[in-house]
Protein backbone atom coordinates (compact mmCIF):
# COMPACT_ATOMS: atom_id res chain seq x y z
CA UNK A 1 0.00 0.00 0.00
CA UNK A 2 1.35 3.47 -1.02
CA UNK A 3 -0.05 6.65 0.93
CA UNK A 4 -0.07 9.65 -0.83
CA UNK A 5 -0.62 13.52 0.22
CA UNK A 6 -4.48 15.30 0.38
CA UNK A 7 -2.00 18.40 -1.30
CA UNK A 8 -0.10 16.51 -4.44
CA UNK A 9 3.76 17.20 -3.78
CA UNK A 10 4.57 15.43 -0.78
CA UNK A 11 6.69 12.19 -1.10
CA UNK A 12 4.85 9.10 -1.59
CA UNK A 13 5.08 7.09 1.31
CA UNK A 14 4.69 2.83 2.77
CA UNK A 15 2.82 2.19 5.70
CA UNK A 16 5.82 2.78 8.28
CA UNK A 17 6.93 5.79 6.48
CA UNK A 18 3.33 7.19 6.60
CA UNK A 19 3.27 5.87 10.59
CA UNK A 20 6.53 7.79 11.90
CA UNK A 21 6.08 11.25 9.79
CA UNK A 22 2.54 12.26 10.86
CA UNK A 23 2.43 15.21 8.45
CA UNK A 24 3.14 15.15 5.10
CA UNK A 25 5.79 17.81 3.83
CA UNK A 26 3.62 19.58 2.27
CA UNK A 27 1.33 20.33 4.70
CA UNK A 28 -1.07 17.93 3.16
CA UNK A 29 -2.99 14.72 4.94
CA UNK A 30 -1.58 11.47 3.60
CA UNK A 31 -4.47 8.88 2.87
CA UNK A 32 -3.91 5.39 0.80
CA UNK A 33 -3.30 5.83 -2.67
CA UNK A 34 -6.96 3.64 -3.43
CA UNK A 35 -9.31 2.62 -0.83
CA UNK A 36 -8.76 -1.07 -0.28
CA UNK A 37 -12.67 -3.06 -0.86
CA UNK A 38 -13.89 -5.83 0.92
CA UNK A 39 -16.33 -8.57 -0.69
CA UNK A 40 -19.80 -9.46 0.86
CA UNK A 41 -18.18 -12.91 1.47
CA UNK A 42 -15.16 -10.97 3.16
CA UNK A 43 -17.15 -9.07 5.66
CA UNK A 44 -19.52 -12.32 6.18
CA UNK A 45 -16.49 -14.53 6.96
CA UNK A 46 -16.05 -12.07 10.00
CA UNK A 47 -18.56 -13.02 11.63
CA UNK A 48 -17.94 -14.22 14.94
CA UNK A 49 -14.24 -13.18 14.97
CA UNK A 50 -12.22 -11.43 18.06
CA UNK A 51 -11.67 -8.15 18.12
CA UNK A 52 -8.26 -9.02 17.54
CA UNK A 53 -8.81 -10.91 14.55
CA UNK A 54 -11.07 -8.40 13.04
CA UNK A 55 -8.41 -5.82 13.67
CA UNK A 56 -5.75 -8.34 11.25
CA UNK A 57 -8.44 -8.23 8.61
CA UNK A 58 -9.70 -4.65 8.56
CA UNK A 59 -5.31 -3.80 8.94
CA UNK A 60 -3.45 -6.26 6.60
CA UNK A 61 -4.43 -3.81 3.24
CA UNK A 62 -3.53 -0.98 4.62
CA UNK A 63 0.16 -2.26 6.32
CA UNK A 64 1.12 -3.87 2.96
CA UNK A 65 4.39 -5.10 3.06
CA UNK A 66 5.53 -3.37 6.05
CA UNK A 67 4.29 -6.14 8.37
CA UNK A 68 3.77 -9.73 8.23
CA UNK A 69 0.09 -10.92 9.01
CA UNK A 70 1.94 -12.40 11.89
CA UNK A 71 3.82 -9.48 13.24
CA UNK A 72 0.66 -7.40 12.54
CA UNK A 73 -1.50 -10.28 14.79
CA UNK A 74 1.20 -9.60 17.51
CA UNK A 75 1.15 -6.16 17.75
CA UNK A 76 -2.70 -6.26 18.16
CA UNK A 77 -2.78 -9.13 21.22
CA UNK A 78 -0.22 -6.74 22.75
CA UNK A 79 -2.24 -4.21 22.32
CA UNK A 80 -5.72 -5.76 23.16
CA UNK A 81 -5.73 -8.44 25.14
CA UNK A 82 -4.99 -7.54 29.12
CA UNK A 83 -4.86 -3.52 28.14
CA UNK A 84 -8.74 -3.13 27.85
CA UNK A 85 -11.11 -3.53 30.97
CA UNK A 86 -13.25 -5.57 28.79
CA UNK A 87 -12.74 -9.04 26.41
CA UNK A 88 -14.84 -7.77 23.89
CA UNK A 89 -12.47 -5.00 23.80
CA UNK A 90 -15.30 -2.43 22.81
CA UNK A 91 -18.40 -3.96 23.44
CA UNK A 92 -22.07 -2.90 22.14
CA UNK A 93 -24.71 -2.26 25.12
CA UNK A 94 -28.38 -1.71 23.74
CA UNK A 95 -30.52 1.16 24.74
CA UNK A 96 -33.80 0.51 23.31
CA UNK A 97 -35.27 -1.27 20.66
CA UNK A 98 -33.14 0.63 17.84
CA UNK A 99 -29.96 2.92 19.63
CA UNK A 100 -26.59 0.80 20.62
CA UNK A 101 -24.17 2.27 22.52
CA UNK A 102 -20.00 0.90 21.36
CA UNK A 103 -18.32 1.48 24.24
CA UNK A 104 -14.91 2.65 22.93
CA UNK A 105 -13.62 3.43 26.91
CA UNK A 106 -12.65 0.28 28.20
CA UNK A 107 -8.86 1.18 27.49
CA UNK A 108 -6.07 2.37 30.26
CA UNK A 109 -7.17 5.94 29.81
CA UNK A 110 -10.84 5.47 29.56
CA UNK A 111 -11.81 6.98 25.82
CA UNK A 112 -11.74 6.01 22.57
CA UNK A 113 -8.11 6.99 21.37
CA UNK A 114 -6.80 4.18 23.67
CA UNK A 115 -7.48 1.81 20.70
CA UNK A 116 -5.52 3.45 18.58
CA UNK A 117 -2.84 4.82 20.50
CA UNK A 118 -2.17 1.74 22.50
CA UNK A 119 -1.35 0.24 18.73
CA UNK A 120 0.54 3.25 17.81
CA UNK A 121 3.11 2.90 20.30
CA UNK A 122 3.86 -0.29 19.62
CA UNK A 123 4.01 0.44 15.70
CA UNK A 124 6.69 3.14 16.67
CA UNK A 125 8.37 0.92 18.85
CA UNK A 126 8.60 -1.92 16.20
CA UNK A 127 9.57 0.40 13.34
CA UNK A 128 12.22 2.46 15.41
CA UNK A 129 13.88 -0.99 16.36
CA UNK A 130 17.77 -1.13 15.31
CA UNK A 131 17.17 2.87 13.65
CA UNK A 132 19.45 5.39 15.15
CA UNK A 133 16.83 7.83 15.34
CA UNK A 134 15.61 9.07 18.23
CA UNK A 135 11.48 10.67 17.51
CA UNK A 136 10.11 13.25 18.99
CA UNK A 137 6.34 12.89 19.12
CA UNK A 138 4.65 16.64 19.17
CA UNK A 139 0.80 16.12 19.70
CA UNK A 140 -2.01 18.81 21.23
CA UNK A 141 -5.17 17.64 22.87
CA UNK A 142 -8.37 19.09 24.18
CA UNK A 143 -7.98 16.12 26.99
CA UNK A 144 -8.25 12.54 25.45
CA UNK A 145 -5.78 12.38 22.97
CA UNK A 146 -3.19 13.53 25.07
CA UNK A 147 -3.25 11.09 27.78
CA UNK A 148 -3.71 7.78 25.76
CA UNK A 149 -0.73 8.50 23.85
CA UNK A 150 1.24 9.48 26.83
CA UNK A 151 0.16 6.16 28.47
CA UNK A 152 1.03 4.43 25.48
CA UNK A 153 4.65 6.11 25.31
CA UNK A 154 5.79 6.65 28.90
CA UNK A 155 9.32 5.15 29.41
CA UNK A 156 9.58 3.77 25.66
CA UNK A 157 13.01 4.02 24.29
CA UNK A 158 13.76 6.12 21.86
CA UNK A 159 10.94 8.78 21.64
CA UNK A 160 9.69 11.84 23.67
CA UNK A 161 6.17 13.43 23.77
CA UNK A 162 5.63 16.65 24.02
CA UNK A 163 1.85 17.25 24.43
CA UNK A 164 0.04 20.63 23.88
CA UNK A 165 -3.10 21.10 25.99
CA UNK A 166 -5.18 24.20 26.88
CA UNK A 167 -4.76 25.71 29.87
CA UNK A 168 -7.87 25.78 32.16
CA UNK A 169 -9.88 23.72 29.21
CA UNK A 170 -9.50 20.05 29.87
CA UNK A 171 -11.41 18.32 32.73
CA UNK A 172 -9.25 17.70 36.20
CA UNK A 173 -9.45 14.17 35.30
CA UNK A 174 -7.80 14.71 31.92
CA UNK A 175 -5.75 17.11 33.08
CA UNK A 176 -3.82 14.66 35.63
CA UNK A 177 -3.71 11.50 33.47
CA UNK A 178 -1.52 13.31 31.49
CA UNK A 179 0.55 15.61 33.43
CA UNK A 180 1.17 12.86 36.75
CA UNK A 181 3.07 10.34 34.19
CA UNK A 182 6.51 11.60 35.20
CA UNK A 183 8.16 9.35 32.83
CA UNK A 184 11.43 11.46 31.61
CA UNK A 185 10.64 11.00 28.08
CA UNK A 186 6.90 12.66 29.05
CA UNK A 187 6.43 16.92 28.62
CA UNK A 188 3.35 18.07 29.43
CA UNK A 189 2.90 21.75 28.27
CA UNK A 190 -0.45 24.13 29.28
CA UNK A 191 -0.82 26.49 26.65
CA UNK A 192 -3.01 30.05 27.42
CA UNK A 193 -5.59 29.15 24.50
CA UNK A 194 -7.58 27.03 22.98
CA UNK A 195 -7.50 23.48 20.90
CA UNK A 196 -7.24 24.79 17.87
CA UNK A 197 -3.93 27.21 18.82
CA UNK A 198 -2.65 24.07 19.70
CA UNK A 199 -3.15 22.15 16.86
CA UNK A 200 -1.66 25.23 14.46
CA UNK A 201 1.30 25.03 16.76
CA UNK A 202 1.79 21.43 16.36
CA UNK A 203 1.28 22.19 12.54
CA UNK A 204 3.78 24.40 12.35
CA UNK A 205 6.12 23.17 13.78
CA UNK A 206 5.56 19.89 10.98
CA UNK A 207 5.60 22.76 8.20
CA UNK A 208 9.33 23.88 9.24
CA UNK A 209 11.44 21.91 7.64
CA UNK A 210 14.31 22.92 9.35
CA UNK A 211 12.69 22.29 12.98
CA UNK A 212 10.86 19.21 11.63
CA UNK A 213 13.89 17.17 10.72
CA UNK A 214 16.44 18.32 13.20
CA UNK A 215 14.23 16.49 15.76
CA UNK A 216 12.52 14.04 13.86
CA UNK A 217 8.84 15.04 14.38
CA UNK A 218 6.05 12.66 14.81
CA UNK A 219 2.60 12.70 14.85
CA UNK A 220 0.09 10.91 17.34
CA UNK A 221 -2.49 13.10 16.42
CA UNK A 222 -5.05 11.77 14.61
CA UNK A 223 -3.20 13.65 11.40
CA UNK A 224 -1.31 10.36 11.88
CA UNK A 225 -3.16 7.48 9.39
CA UNK A 226 -2.06 4.88 11.18
CA UNK A 227 -4.62 6.67 13.98
CA UNK A 228 -7.34 6.38 11.89
CA UNK A 229 -6.58 3.32 10.29
CA UNK A 230 -6.95 1.43 14.03
CA UNK A 231 -10.35 3.32 14.55
CA UNK A 232 -12.07 1.71 11.13
CA UNK A 233 -11.85 -1.60 13.15
CA UNK A 234 -14.38 -0.99 15.74
CA UNK A 235 -16.91 -0.14 12.99
CA UNK A 236 -16.57 -3.66 10.99
CA UNK A 237 -16.35 -5.27 14.77
CA UNK A 238 -19.80 -3.33 15.80
CA UNK A 239 -22.15 -3.56 11.97
CA UNK A 240 -21.12 -7.43 11.78
CA UNK A 241 -22.51 -7.73 15.31
CA UNK A 242 -25.41 -6.39 14.32
CA UNK A 243 -25.78 -7.96 11.01
CA UNK A 244 -23.32 -6.51 8.59
CA UNK A 245 -23.08 -7.82 5.54
CA UNK A 246 -27.00 -8.53 5.23
CA UNK A 247 -28.48 -5.72 7.10
CA UNK A 248 -27.28 -1.89 6.97
CA UNK A 249 -26.07 0.03 10.15
CA UNK A 250 -25.89 3.62 10.85
CA UNK A 251 -23.34 5.14 13.07
CA UNK A 252 -23.69 8.55 15.37
CA UNK A 253 -20.24 9.92 16.15
CA UNK A 254 -19.64 12.91 18.50
CA UNK A 255 -16.95 14.77 16.38
CA UNK A 256 -14.46 17.38 17.14
CA UNK A 257 -11.14 16.70 14.68
CA UNK A 258 -13.71 14.93 12.05
CA UNK A 259 -11.00 11.70 12.47
CA UNK A 260 -13.32 8.77 14.38
CA UNK A 261 -16.36 9.53 11.57
CA UNK A 262 -14.03 9.72 8.57
CA UNK A 263 -12.99 6.24 9.90
CA UNK A 264 -16.55 5.41 9.12
CA UNK A 265 -15.97 7.11 5.89
CA UNK A 266 -13.51 4.58 5.39
CA UNK A 267 -15.26 1.71 6.41
CA UNK A 268 -18.03 2.54 3.98
CA UNK A 269 -15.21 2.81 1.12
CA UNK A 270 -13.84 -0.57 2.26
CA UNK A 271 -17.68 -2.28 1.50
CA UNK A 272 -19.23 -2.18 5.16
CA UNK A 273 -22.62 -1.51 4.49
CA UNK A 274 -23.51 2.03 6.18
CA UNK A 275 -26.63 3.35 6.46
CA UNK A 276 -25.68 6.95 7.77
CA UNK A 277 -22.92 8.26 9.21
CA UNK A 278 -24.59 11.17 11.79
CA UNK A 279 -22.40 14.02 12.47
CA UNK A 280 -23.02 14.83 15.60
CA UNK A 281 -21.33 18.32 17.39
CA UNK A 282 -21.62 20.68 20.47
CA UNK A 283 -22.30 24.21 19.79
CA UNK A 284 -18.89 24.56 18.23
CA UNK A 285 -20.68 23.31 14.93
CA UNK A 286 -18.19 24.06 12.02
CA UNK A 287 -19.00 20.85 10.28
CA UNK A 288 -22.86 20.71 11.07
CA UNK A 289 -22.98 23.91 9.24
CA UNK A 290 -19.94 22.61 6.48
CA UNK A 291 -22.25 19.25 6.14
CA UNK A 292 -26.06 21.13 6.27
CA UNK A 293 -24.89 24.15 4.12
CA UNK A 294 -21.51 24.11 2.88
CA UNK A 295 -20.17 26.61 4.89
CA UNK A 296 -16.66 25.66 6.81
CA UNK A 297 -15.97 28.91 8.20
CA UNK A 298 -14.32 29.16 11.51
CA UNK A 299 -16.33 30.79 14.72
CA UNK A 300 -14.94 31.55 18.07
CA UNK A 301 -14.25 28.04 20.32
CA UNK A 302 -16.99 28.31 23.18
CA UNK A 303 -16.23 26.04 26.18
CA UNK A 304 -18.52 23.64 26.96
CA UNK A 305 -19.40 20.51 28.95
CA UNK A 306 -17.90 18.02 26.34
CA UNK A 307 -14.66 20.01 26.07
CA UNK A 308 -12.97 17.41 24.16
CA UNK A 309 -14.98 18.60 20.91
CA UNK A 310 -14.66 22.45 21.68
CA UNK A 311 -12.73 22.80 17.96
CA UNK A 312 -13.28 24.60 15.33
CA UNK A 313 -10.74 23.16 13.01
CA UNK A 314 -11.31 19.90 12.08
CA UNK A 315 -7.95 18.22 10.78
CA UNK A 316 -9.53 15.55 9.09
CA UNK A 317 -11.88 17.27 7.45
CA UNK A 318 -9.14 17.90 4.62
CA UNK A 319 -9.33 14.00 3.74
CA UNK A 320 -12.51 14.13 2.97
CA UNK A 321 -12.69 17.30 0.94
CA UNK A 322 -9.71 15.34 -1.46
CA UNK A 323 -11.70 12.56 -1.96
CA UNK A 324 -14.69 13.70 -2.62
CA UNK A 325 -13.28 16.48 -4.90
CA UNK A 326 -11.91 13.74 -7.30
CA UNK A 327 -8.52 13.59 -5.37
CA UNK A 328 -7.24 16.51 -7.04
CA UNK A 329 -3.92 17.91 -5.21
CA UNK A 330 -3.41 21.27 -6.79
CA UNK A 331 -7.16 21.26 -6.53
CA UNK A 332 -7.14 21.24 -2.91
CA UNK A 333 -4.28 22.79 -2.27
CA UNK A 334 -5.54 26.00 -3.49
CA UNK A 335 -8.86 25.33 -0.80
CA UNK A 336 -6.51 25.06 1.88
CA UNK A 337 -4.66 27.27 1.38
CA UNK A 338 -7.52 29.85 1.04
CA UNK A 339 -9.44 28.71 4.11
CA UNK A 340 -5.79 29.08 5.96
CA UNK A 341 -5.44 32.65 5.29
CA UNK A 342 -9.50 33.50 5.12
CA UNK A 343 -10.40 31.26 8.16
CA UNK A 344 -13.63 29.87 5.68
CA UNK A 345 -14.21 27.98 2.71
CA UNK A 346 -17.10 26.88 0.92
CA UNK A 347 -17.67 23.42 -0.37
CA UNK A 348 -17.76 22.77 -4.26
CA UNK A 349 -20.43 20.98 -5.32
CA UNK A 350 -19.00 17.90 -6.02
CA UNK A 351 -17.83 18.00 -2.04
CA UNK A 352 -21.72 19.24 -1.20
CA UNK A 353 -22.72 16.27 -3.13
CA UNK A 354 -20.69 13.44 -2.39
CA UNK A 355 -21.26 14.39 1.44
CA UNK A 356 -24.69 14.08 1.02
CA UNK A 357 -25.09 10.62 0.31
CA UNK A 358 -23.57 9.02 3.14
CA UNK A 359 -23.33 11.86 5.92
CA UNK A 360 -25.98 14.07 8.05
CA UNK A 361 -25.46 16.14 10.44
CA UNK A 362 -26.44 17.93 13.99
CA UNK A 363 -25.92 20.18 16.34
CA UNK A 364 -26.91 19.26 19.77
CA UNK A 365 -27.62 22.08 22.69
CA UNK A 366 -26.37 22.00 26.06
CA UNK A 367 -29.28 21.87 27.33
CA UNK A 368 -30.37 18.80 24.60
CA UNK A 369 -27.53 16.94 25.91
CA UNK A 370 -28.16 17.15 29.74
CA UNK A 371 -31.64 15.84 28.46
CA UNK A 372 -29.82 12.94 27.01
CA UNK A 373 -27.95 12.21 29.81
CA UNK A 374 -30.98 12.04 32.01
CA UNK A 375 -32.74 9.86 29.24
CA UNK A 376 -29.93 7.20 29.18
CA UNK A 377 -29.51 6.74 33.04
CA UNK A 378 -33.64 7.33 33.85
CA UNK A 379 -34.88 5.23 30.55
CA UNK A 380 -32.04 2.78 29.69
CA UNK A 381 -30.06 2.03 33.12
CA UNK A 382 -26.71 3.98 30.91
CA UNK A 383 -24.47 6.65 32.61
CA UNK A 384 -23.05 7.65 30.17
CA UNK A 385 -20.16 11.05 29.14
CA UNK A 386 -21.49 14.19 27.69
CA UNK A 387 -19.43 13.66 24.31
CA UNK A 388 -21.58 10.49 24.04
CA UNK A 389 -25.21 12.08 25.23
CA UNK A 390 -23.97 14.44 21.86
CA UNK A 391 -23.71 11.50 19.71
CA UNK A 392 -27.12 9.75 21.31
CA UNK A 393 -29.19 12.64 20.92
CA UNK A 394 -28.15 12.70 17.64
CA UNK A 395 -28.76 9.37 16.83
CA UNK A 396 -32.56 10.33 18.54
CA UNK A 397 -33.13 13.24 16.34
CA UNK A 398 -31.87 12.23 12.99
CA UNK A 399 -34.98 10.80 11.17
CA UNK A 400 -34.33 7.24 9.46
CA UNK A 401 -35.79 3.95 8.39
CA UNK A 402 -36.67 2.47 11.75
CA UNK A 403 -35.37 -1.02 10.84
CA UNK A 404 -32.00 0.65 10.76
CA UNK A 405 -29.98 -0.39 14.08
CA UNK A 406 -28.21 2.87 14.83
CA UNK A 407 -24.80 2.77 16.87
CA UNK A 408 -23.61 5.90 19.05
CA UNK A 409 -19.92 5.96 19.01
CA UNK A 410 -19.70 5.67 22.90
CA UNK A 411 -16.33 7.40 23.15
CA UNK A 412 -15.47 8.59 26.95
CA UNK A 413 -15.90 7.18 30.17
CA UNK A 414 -18.38 9.20 32.40
CA UNK A 415 -16.03 9.26 35.13
CA UNK A 416 -13.40 11.68 33.23
CA UNK A 417 -16.69 14.35 33.00
CA UNK A 418 -17.84 13.76 36.83
CA UNK A 419 -19.46 17.60 37.28
CA UNK A 420 -21.29 17.75 33.74
CA UNK A 421 -22.95 14.06 34.51
CA UNK A 422 -23.93 14.76 38.26
CA UNK A 423 -25.54 17.86 37.34
CA UNK A 424 -27.56 16.14 34.22
CA UNK A 425 -28.20 12.65 36.34
CA UNK A 426 -27.59 13.13 40.33
CA UNK A 427 -25.03 10.58 40.02
CA UNK A 428 -21.26 10.91 40.24
CA UNK A 429 -19.82 8.11 38.19
CA UNK A 430 -16.84 6.49 40.16
CA UNK A 431 -13.20 6.75 38.79
CA UNK A 432 -12.32 3.14 37.60
CA UNK A 433 -10.11 1.26 39.90
CA UNK A 434 -7.51 1.26 37.19
CA UNK A 435 -6.84 4.83 37.13
CA UNK A 436 -5.97 4.29 40.84
CA UNK A 437 -5.25 7.18 42.89
CA UNK A 438 -5.27 9.83 40.40
CA UNK A 439 -6.45 12.90 42.98
CA UNK A 440 -3.36 11.90 45.27
CA UNK A 441 -0.11 11.96 42.78
CA UNK A 442 1.89 14.52 41.80
CA UNK A 443 2.02 16.91 38.64
CA UNK A 444 4.41 18.39 36.64
CA UNK A 445 3.62 20.35 33.65
CA UNK A 446 4.84 23.71 32.15
CA UNK A 447 3.27 26.34 31.29
CA UNK A 448 4.45 27.79 28.10
CA UNK A 449 3.18 31.40 25.45
CA UNK A 450 0.73 30.26 22.89
CA UNK A 451 3.23 31.29 20.02
CA UNK A 452 5.84 29.24 17.82
CA UNK A 453 8.75 30.80 19.00
CA UNK A 454 8.13 30.16 22.60
CA UNK A 455 6.86 26.82 22.19
CA UNK A 456 9.83 25.45 19.72
CA UNK A 457 12.36 26.80 22.05
CA UNK A 458 11.03 25.13 25.03
CA UNK A 459 10.81 21.63 22.75
CA UNK A 460 14.24 22.42 21.95
CA UNK A 461 16.03 22.61 25.10
CA UNK A 462 14.26 19.47 26.07
CA UNK A 463 14.50 17.40 22.87
CA UNK A 464 17.24 14.90 21.46
CA UNK A 465 18.05 16.24 18.14
CA UNK A 466 19.00 13.97 15.18
CA UNK A 467 22.78 12.45 15.32
C1 LIG B 1 -14.44 11.97 24.19
C2 LIG B 1 -14.33 12.45 22.79
N1 LIG B 1 -15.39 12.33 21.99
C3 LIG B 1 -15.34 12.75 20.71
C4 LIG B 1 -14.21 13.34 20.18
C5 LIG B 1 -14.22 13.75 18.75
O1 LIG B 1 -13.44 12.87 17.99
P1 LIG B 1 -12.79 13.34 16.62
O2 LIG B 1 -11.85 14.43 16.92
O3 LIG B 1 -12.12 12.14 16.09
O4 LIG B 1 -13.91 13.83 15.78
C6 LIG B 1 -13.08 13.49 20.99
C7 LIG B 1 -11.81 14.11 20.51
O5 LIG B 1 -11.64 14.61 19.47
C8 LIG B 1 -13.13 13.01 22.32
O6 LIG B 1 -12.06 13.08 23.09
N1 LIG C 1 -10.49 15.47 21.18
C1 LIG C 1 -9.11 15.31 20.90
C2 LIG C 1 -8.57 16.36 20.00
C3 LIG C 1 -7.45 15.83 19.17
O1 LIG C 1 -7.98 14.94 18.25
P1 LIG C 1 -7.18 13.84 17.47
O2 LIG C 1 -8.13 12.73 17.36
O3 LIG C 1 -6.81 14.46 16.19
O4 LIG C 1 -5.96 13.44 18.24
C4 LIG C 1 -8.39 15.15 22.21
O5 LIG C 1 -8.99 14.66 23.11
O6 LIG C 1 -7.26 15.52 22.37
Amino acid sequence: MRYISTRGSAPVLDFEQVTLAGLAADGGLYVPEAWPRFSTEDIAGMAGLSYVETAVRVMTPFVGDSLSEDELRRLCEQAYQGRFAHAAVTPLVQLDHRNWLLELFHGPTLAFKDVALQLLGLLFERFLTGSKDHLTVVGATSGDTGSAAIDALAGREGVDIFMLHPRGRVSDVQRRQMTTVLAPNVHNIAIDGNFDQAQALVKAMFNDPGFSRKYALSAVNSINWARLMAQIVYYFYAAVRLGAPEREIAFSVPTGNFGDVFAGYVAAQMGLPVAKLIVATNINDILHRALSSGDYSVGEVTPTAAPSMDIQVSSNFERLLFDLGGRDGNALLAQMKAFESERKLQLTNAQREGAAGLFTSCRIEPEAMAQTLAWAHGEAGQIIDPHTAIGLAAARTVELDSNIPVVTLATAHPAKFGDAVERATGVRPALPARVGDLFDREERYDVVHATFDDVTAHIADLATPRS
